[in-house]
């Protein structure tokens, strides 16, 4: 039997594009939401706490995509020699269960992550939104920058980050539309499209911070007693999340503000839900084991082609 193959992160890089990923990524998550008929399975993610961290195992199948796979994640937020996110992704055979490769699961995260943000904001953001505000200046702040491009024309790109210097060095890369802010309400209060993308706990981002109508994709704050956002305006807003039973279980976001979750963006995409692209908005994403599966097989299936 041939040994599993190894994609490492420079590979998944040159062969993942986020156009042909959003489109992925808009797929899994509708499948996903239509539950029995969508042929996904996955359990809501384990996470183990870690010493200074977490580790999470996650798996899922796509009976559409003939797929199976199951991603291993550290997050250490307070890393700096190495990045706070370690992923790999396992990727199996499904009809006998043959691990097929091991495939480098960090730039899959931040890419689909990205992605499935720009689905979100697609269908539930203002179409003609100008101006962009990112919340943390990392590896999600880029991927988000990048695939919300795709979708979005914008004229201004405002950052805040904690640490000015990272903040100013992803404008650099931005270039002439990227402004750096001092203040997260400097950078939100014009917004139309809001990033939260930090390992703050404790809330920041307020209704009186952002203009009514913006939409917000609020990325991190993926624990049960970690929040982003403030609970006044996750009740004012609409909120939509990736998975319901794991947004109560995992989003302090959700759980302090005891919001009502309106639904998840795979109803809006299968159009079981309403899309109000005039309110404000709240896209409340934590990550599906389900995205990593579809862009691990799309990463495979192109390594495998070309050696063909
Ligand atoms: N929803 C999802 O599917 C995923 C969510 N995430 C989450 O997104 C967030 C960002 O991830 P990355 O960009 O990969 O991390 P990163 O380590 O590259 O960047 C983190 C950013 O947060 C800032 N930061 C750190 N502590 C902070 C605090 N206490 N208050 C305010 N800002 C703080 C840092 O200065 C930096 O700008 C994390 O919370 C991460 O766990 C990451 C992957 C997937
Ligand atoms: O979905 C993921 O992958 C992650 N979500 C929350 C933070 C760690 C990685």
């Amino acid at each position: 039997m041939a040994p599993p193959t190894f994609i490492d992160a420079e590979d998944v890089k040159r062969l993942l594009t986020m156009v042909e990923l959003i489109n992925a990524i808009e797929n899994a998550l509708r499948h996903f939401s239509m539950k029995e008929d969508g042929g996904v399975l996955q359990p809501v993610r384990t996470v183990l706490p870690v010493q200074k961290g977490f580790f999470g195992l996650m798996p899922a199948y796509s009976e559409k995509d003939d797929a199976l796979a199951a991603k291993l994640v550290g997050f250490y937020p307070e890393n700096k020699d190495v990045a706070t996110h370690q992923a790999h992704i396992l990727l199996f055979e499904p009809s006998n269960g043959v691990l097929k490769a091991l495939i480098d699961g960090e730039v899959i995260t931040a890419m689909r992550t990205a992605a499935a943000s720009a689905v979100a904001s697609k269908y539930l953001a203002n179409p003609k939104s100008k101006v962009l505000a990112l919340c943390g200046a990392g590896t999600q702040a880029r991927s988000h920058y990048q695939a919300l491009s795709v979708i979005f024309d914008f004229e201004q790109v405002m950052i805040w980050s904690r640490t000015t210097t990272s903040a100013k060095k992803l404008a650099e890369e931005i270039g002439p539309k990227a402004q750096v802010c001092m203040t997260y309400a400097e950078a939100t209060k014009n917004a139309d499209i809001i990033c939260t993308m930090t390992f703050a706990s404790k809330p920041f981002l307020k209704a009186t911070y952002i203009k009514r109508g913006a939409h917000i994709n609020a990325v991190g704050a993926c624990r049960p007693d970690w929040s982003e956002i403030d609970g006044a305006l996750m009740r004012e807003a609409i909120v939509y999340v990736d998975s319901k039973e794991a947004a109560l279980k995992e989003s302090g976001d959700v759980i302090f503000s005891k919001c009502e979750v309106f639904g998840e963006v795979g109803e809006v995409v299968c159009g079981k839900k309403e899309a109000f692209p005039e309110a404000t908005t709240v896209f409340k994403s934590l990550g599906l084991a389900i995205e990593d599966v579809v862009s691990a097989k799309l990463v495979y299936d192109k390594y495998i082609a070309e050696r063909a």
